[in-house]
């Protein structure tokens, strides 16, 4: 039986778990790809740690003996940020390897210019690793684009804050014990001030931008906000009203303009995302015919980030890899734009409460709490006005439980 030689880039959290899983699926790939799948190559920052990596696999710090290598025919990318990510899957394309990578920083940013390579040179790119851990977004995105058009796309793409979000409000952990505790479990990233202020949940929602509308926003025009700034006594608070903080990503068309954000949101009891909690995720996309399709699933960890990586191994081998179809925006997509208008917003103050001449309406009211209708841009006076306040949208049907 022939063999499909892979290079695993990086022997973190992904790298091993997508080594440990190769092996421990040797033969069901086999009988899947009717070929033996094994691991030539582990390229690592330092050499010296140690490791359970078979001594008959290459490991190297450089990844110039990678390429060297006499049989390759994958390249699997789970290293941490733009560069050498970047430089090393160009050279594993140009010598004719397919690459998957899970880094989403850096195919937020080259992703096209990655793919349009790997069709020069006959390859395939996976990245279904890249968003939302374990959960298969992109191939649904793909399935559902041969004739869809997709309106929306909305839900948690980061399991980190979704998890320390979920210990803070169930267990009474602090911010940092809760951040600690997913770094231990390997959902964070190296960085953690990626997970925490949004840039994560961020390149996800611009590569899925990419995949629905053929384009991304730019990037300075999407607003970005983490669950930094939101407080053990505003989480315990919104819960007395029967609300859950979640750090909502979301991304539309909009009179022919990509709109997206990431920001800190509440939901009520009725909304789906309510009850998705610790390190899932969930995304839900809206296609014109299908309607809404929901996903969810473990966004990140270990072997639910390898589930993805080796699915997209499968996909690239059999050669019918998803390449994104770019679908260029199009006249009649702003008939189906949604207008946001009046939405739904809690005001936490700590002080008095200034509402005067601005088009809200106050539906309910309590000492420091304010559940008010009203538009960005109102919201956006009132921030100006009341400073020591927060604003939350607040989605879902909504039912003050108690004042607090
Ligand atoms: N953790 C998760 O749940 C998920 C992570 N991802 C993405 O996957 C990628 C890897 O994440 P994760 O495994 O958590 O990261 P880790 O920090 O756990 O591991 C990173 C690995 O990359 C190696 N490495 C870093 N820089 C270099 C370099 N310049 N040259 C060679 N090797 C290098 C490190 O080597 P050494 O061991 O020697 O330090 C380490 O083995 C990231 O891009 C992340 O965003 C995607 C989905 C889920
Ligand atoms: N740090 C990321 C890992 C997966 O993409 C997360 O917490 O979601």
């Amino acid at each position: 039986m022939s063999s499909i030689r892979v290079a695993i880039l990086g022997f973190g959290t992904v790298g091993e778990g997508v080594y440990k899983t190769i092996n421990s699926h040797k033969e069901k790939l086999s009988k899947v790809l009717g070929k033996r799948v094994e691991v030539a190559a582990v390229l690592v920052k330092s050499k010296n740690k140690n490791r359970e990596i078979d001594n008959r696999v290459l490991v190297t710090d450089d990844f110039e003996e990678i390429l060297n290598l006499e049989k390759l025919d994958v390249v699997v990318e789970a290293i941490v940020g733009q560069e050498p990510a970047l430089t090393y899957l160009q050279k594993a394309i140009q010598k004719e390897c397919h690459i998957i990578t899970a880094n989403k920083e850096m195919f937020a940013v080259h992703g096209s210019e990655l793919q349009k390579l790997a069709k020069e040179n006959g390859v395939s790119v996976g990245f279904e690793a890249t968003v939302a851990g374990g959960v298969p977004v992109i191939q649904t995105l793909q399935q559902l684009l041969n004739i869809n058009q997709i309106k929306k796309i909305e839900g948690i793409l980061n399991g980190t804050s979704n998890y320390i979000l979920s210990e803070m409000r169930t267990n009474d952990l602090s911010f940092s014990a809760a951040l600690q505790a997913a770094q231990e479990k390997g959902y964070a990233e190296a960085d953690p001030t990626n997970d925490v202020e949004g840039y994560d949940a961020f390149y996800k929602l611009m590569i899925l931008s990419e995949i629905a509308f053929g384009g991304k926003p730019e990037w300075a025009m999407v607003p970005r906000e983490g669950i930094t700034g939101i407080t053990e006594e505003q989480i315990k608070g919104a819960e007395k009203l029967g609300l859950r903080f979640k750090l909502i990503a979301s991304i539309q068309l909009v009179n022919g303009t990509i709109i997206g954000s990431v920001r800190p949101t509440l939901v009520t009891e009725t909304h789906p995302l309510f009850n998705i909690e610790g390190v899932e995720n969930s995304v839900s996309i809206e296609g014109d015919i299908v309607g809404r399709i929901t996903l969810q699933g473990p966004g990140a960890g270990m072997l639910p980030t390898a589930s993805a990586v080796i699915e997209d191994l499968i996909h690239v081998v059999r050669g019918n890899q998803n390449t994104v179809t770019l679908c260029p925006l199009s006249n009649g997509e702003d008939e189906r734009a949604e207008d946001k208008g009046n939405q739904n917003w809690l005001m936490i103050h700590p002080g008095e409460a200034q509402l005067t001449s601005v088009p809200v309406s106050v539906v309910t009211q309590t000492d420091n709490h304010v559940y008010l209708k009203a538009d960005e841009p109102t919201i956006s006076t009132l921030r100006k006005r009341n400073h020591q306040a927060s604003f939350f949208e607040v989605l879902g049907e909504f039912q003050l439980k108690k004042s607090v």
